[in-house]
């Protein structure tokens, strides 16, 4: 393929997805999915989709707030967070949360150390990589606590590796992300507060540079939505006698009503039901105390609810 030009790109629509790091093969996976075929040439960060007219642009996941903020590209993949460590909230509509990068932005002090509350972290050293998050919250807290210019707590921002700062002598706290709590743990650290929670999300601009891009944004987001929902819920399916329906039903209403089929034998019924995969184990064990029989579970490839 040739080098990429502004031509090739004209009347694309630009989709930035996470380069690298925790979100981008969930992308990956969300992609294909929605059926949005690609080939990524080596070294290039833009790809042409073969099916559809929609360049994807490979970002690292903190620049695509504002990216999409800016209308530089046209909808995005990446993480609460860091649209609101880029003040990106009001220039970004998060059209679908995605179920995948879940974690939370946490205050984190050595176990064994003197600091037990953010009150104790206050004045002190703060090592982070969302340093606007963080002069925010410790801004207000210094301010709650009375504190001056002089005895502020001081924030410092380094690019990975966070949880290696108090270890090192850096910082007395740091504020960084965590899911499983393995890291935190690794460095000996334990969460004192928590700033916010957060999870991977569908964005656009608030503002769309190109309105008619408009029914294509929706025809994606339709297709993500369906690939999110194809992993949240099952179909249960089962036999239940006539006079045990109206107790089935209520254990699987169903989205909208459960799909009531009769069956050769008059007293029975079949019902099929859309149930969340969380619930399934609870929703079977319930469906057997009152008398269902062959329940079965299916998982979904794919759905438009
Ligand atoms: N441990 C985690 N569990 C779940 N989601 C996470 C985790 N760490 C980060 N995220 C989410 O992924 C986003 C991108 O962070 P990540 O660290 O994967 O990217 P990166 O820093 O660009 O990549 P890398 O750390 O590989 O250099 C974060 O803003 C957050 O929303
Ligand atoms: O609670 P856990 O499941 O252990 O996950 C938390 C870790 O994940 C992220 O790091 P990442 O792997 O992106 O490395 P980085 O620090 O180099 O960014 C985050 O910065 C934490 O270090
Ligand atoms: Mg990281």
């Amino acid at each position: 393929m040739s080098a990429l030009d502004t031509n090739t790109l004209n009347g694309r629509l630009l989709f930035a997805i996470p380069k690298k790091g925790r979100l981008h093969e969930k992308c990956l996976e969300l992609l294909s999915g929605a059926d949005i075929q690609f080939r990524r040439h080596n070294r290039l960060d833009v790809a042409l989709v073969l099916n559809h007219p929609i360049a994807l642009v490979f970002l690292p996941a903190s620049d695509i707030p504002s990216f999409v903020g800016k209308g530089n590209v046209d909808l995005g993949i990446t993480g609460h967070d860091v649209i609101l460590e880029a003040r990106m909230e009001s220039h970004v509509t998060e059209t679908l949360r995605l179920g995948f990068g879940k974690c939370a932005l946490q205050v984190q002090v050595p176990e064994a150390g003197p600091i037990h509350t953010v009150d104790d972290l206050a004045g002190k050293r703060v090592v982070t990589s969302f340093e606007v998050l963080s002069g925010d919250y410790f801004e207000r807290l210094d301010s709650r606590l009375g504190k001056t210019d002089a005895d502020k707590t001081s924030i410092e921002y380094v690019g990975g590796s966070v949880e290696a700062a108090c270890a090192l002598g850096l910082a007395d706290g740091i504020v960084d992300l965590v899911e499983s709590g393995e890291t935190m743990r690794a460095a000996g650290l334990h969460a004192i507060a928590t700033l916010l929670q957060s999870e991977a999300v569908l964005i656009k601009s608030s503002v769309p540079k190109h309105p008619d891009l408009t029914p294509l944004i929706s025809m994606i987001t339709s297709r993500i939505a369906g690939v999110i929902a194809a992993r949240k819920y099952v179909v249960c399916e089962y036999n239940v006698r006539r006079a045990g329906l109206s107790a089935a039903t209520a254990i699987t209403p169903g989205r909208r009503a459960p799909t009531i089929s009769p069956l050769e034998d008059s007293e029975w019924v079949a019902v099929s039901s859309m149930v969340e995969k969380n619930q399934m184990a609870d929703v079977m064990d319930q469906l057997v105390e009152i008398g269902a029989e062959d329940i079965l579970i299916f998982n979904l490839d794919n759905c438009r609810v």
